[in-house]
């Protein structure tokens, strides 16, 4: 079965079990109309852009979660293609009753621009040369592929994500969507990444784009068509792999185990130094076989050229304004959870925790959350019951500010009967705060009310203003804003700031669309 936005047929039969996989997925791709500028001032004529759809956009597109990948991934992050025994890379929190729900959100992934899977990048045919762009490709940034990515989110409709969430490069990418676009981003989760690369994080990429361009098959970027810098690259992926792990994964992983045709036999081993080469049985570790098979697999997943771009966008990557990470954050709109990895030490807690004081400083909510595992900094494509709990909470997490509205009428005890009615009446609303000069909340009166005072025949405001009023701040969880009109039957509360102003209104009926909108 086919599962994208254009013929989904997942019915809700699935609710209350565990989260299920999607089936067959399938790629998409845009190419943008006109040129693409870069942050560089360079242009790309035209970009394609590969991405994967899950789940079905609602009728005013607001429940569109963006995913962003890392390093090496690309826009396959859930479901099967045809034929794959392995799901998409982030299967474990995407699909029918997982955190990212596709029963609930549409989930949308796309390949970065200067990557190799399907998004224009080295490898791409230039059509001004007819040739692959090799290093005469442009160098982009994590802002230049967030550009790219909001065309793709424009040309689906898309006004406003839900959220944009994603790991490593993801999580800056997420970062970086919330500075760049502050209005599209309703909801940021960053997990295990920085807000500006660190000297030691550009160093493991230095030393893995110079494996890279100290192969001879490299040839200056060019080996499209001949041979790839095979060697190069697999070196580059395994001191890559060593900093995704941990020295507690790699003792669990390994140990000191040795393969099992050399053992500790050091007289098998020394019986072959006489030849001039060092032998391969040197390599008895089972952690350098380990090492070998990653580095040998990622060069059949992966272009030289495209890892070069991307790491050096990765090191370029600073959100913070002339050192001032406050300040790089000033403006942002979204509500953030920032997850750390406890024994990550290539992206260290202390960088999320960075990111999250810088945040709070601009008066933003912002959630810290740890993942507690040994696995390092891949622990992020691993942890499933973590990362599915931390993730849907705060998804489904709903605040009072989230539904109230701004536009309300009040008015002041002054009035008289016969203004606070025909004020209902003509804008017609049942409730009707009563605040003082500086906004401060005084009372409510209600339509109820009113029509007590008419048979009873009182005429005087002052005397039906209810002044023990239920109401709550906006920073409230709705649900207690729910339980409060239930437990006292009202429609309608009041919301205040922390100085008693009234700020907004919310209604049971708002609260009653958002549960029709995401059931
Ligand atoms: C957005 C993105 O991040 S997308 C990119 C993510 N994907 C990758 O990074 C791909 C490579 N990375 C990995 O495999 C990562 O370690 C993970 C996190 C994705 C998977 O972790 P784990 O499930 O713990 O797998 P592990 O690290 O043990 O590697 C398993 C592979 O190594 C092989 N392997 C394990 N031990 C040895 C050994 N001693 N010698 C040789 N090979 C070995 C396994 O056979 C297995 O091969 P397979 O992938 O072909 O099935
Ligand atoms: N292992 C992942 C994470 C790197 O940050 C990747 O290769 O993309």
């Amino acid at each position: 079965m086919e599962f994208s936005a254009q013929n989904s047929s997942f019915k809700s039969h699935f609710s209350g079990k565990k989260g299920q996989n999607l089936g067959i997925v399938r790629s998409m791709n845009y190419e943008t109309p006109g040129i693409f500028r870069l942050e560089s001032g360079k242009t790309l004529s035209r970009i394609r852009i590969e991405y994967e759809m899950y789940g079905k956009m609602n009728a005013d597109k607001s429940n569109v979660i963006l995913i962003c990948h890392a390093l090496t991934g690309d826009a396959h992050a859930a479901g099967f293609h045809a034929g794959d025994k392995k799901p998409g890379w982030w299967n474990i929190v995407i699909g029918p009753n997982k955190a990212f729900d596709t029963e609930k959100y549409c989930i949308i992934c796309s390949n970065v621009i200067g990557g190799c899977k399907g998004s224009t990048g080295p490898s791409s045919i230039n059509p001004e040369t007819g040739k692959p762009y090799g290093v005469s490709f442009p160098i982009i940034t994590i802002a230049d592929m967030v550009n790219a990515q909001k065309k793709l989110i424009e040309h689906l409709g898309v006004k406003q994500l839900f959220a944009v969430a994603g790991g490593s490069m993801g999580g800056m990418q997420v970062l970086q969507w919330t500075v760049s676009y502050p209005e599209m981003v309703k909801k940021a989760i960053a997990i295990a990444t920085t807000a500006s690369t660190t000297p030691q994080q550009i160093a493991f990429g230095a030393i893995g784009r110079k494996a890279i361009t100290d192969d001879p098959k490299w040839n200056g970027g060019n080996y499209y068509g001949k041979e790839i810098p095979a060697q190069g690259l697999a070196l580059a992926r395994m001191i890559g792999h060593i900093t995704y792990l941990s020295d507690a994964s790699m003792q669990k992983k390994f140990g000191r185990a040795q393969l099992a045709e050399t053992g500790q036999d050091l007289s098998k081993i020394s019986s072959e130094t006489s030849s001039e080469t060092f032998p391969d049985s040197f390599s008895n570790f089972q952690v350098e076989s380990y090492l070998n098979y990653q580095g040998d697999t990622f060069t059949k997943r992966f272009d030289a050229n495209s890892y070069l771009y991307i790491t050096k966008a990765v090191d370029f990557f600073d959100l913070s304004n002339n050192g001032s990470l406050i300040e790089g954050f000033s403006g942002v709109k979204a509500k953030y959870l920032v997850i750390a990895i406890t024994s990550d030490w290539l992206y260290p807690p202390y960088q999320s925790q960075e990111i999250v004081s810088a945040l709070t400083a601009n008066g933003v909510d912002a959630r810290y959350e740890e993942i507690r595992s040994q696995y390092g900094h891949d622990a992020f494509l691993l942890e499933e019951g973590q990362l599915n709990y931390l993730i849907r909470s705060f998804l489904s997490q709903v605040l009072v500010s989230d539904i109230m509205s701004p536009n309300f009428y009040s008015i002041s005890r002054d009035e008289t009967l016969e203004n606070a009615s025909m004020l209902m009446v003509k804008k017609k609303v049942n409730h009707l705060p009563v605040v003082s000069e500086d906004g401060k909340l005084e009372g409510i009166v209600t339509s109820w009310d009113i029509t007590k005072a008419v048979a009873c025949k009182i005429t005087e405001l002052d005397e039906i203003i209810t002044r023990d009023v239920k109401c709550v701040y906006a920073g409230e969880k709705i649900e207690v804003a729910s339980s409060i009109m239930e437990d006292y039957s009202i429609s309608a509360l009041p919301v205040i700031d922390s100085e008693n102003r009234v700020i907004g209104m919310v209604t049971s009926e708002s609260i009653s669309a958002l549960i029709g909108r995401f059931s």
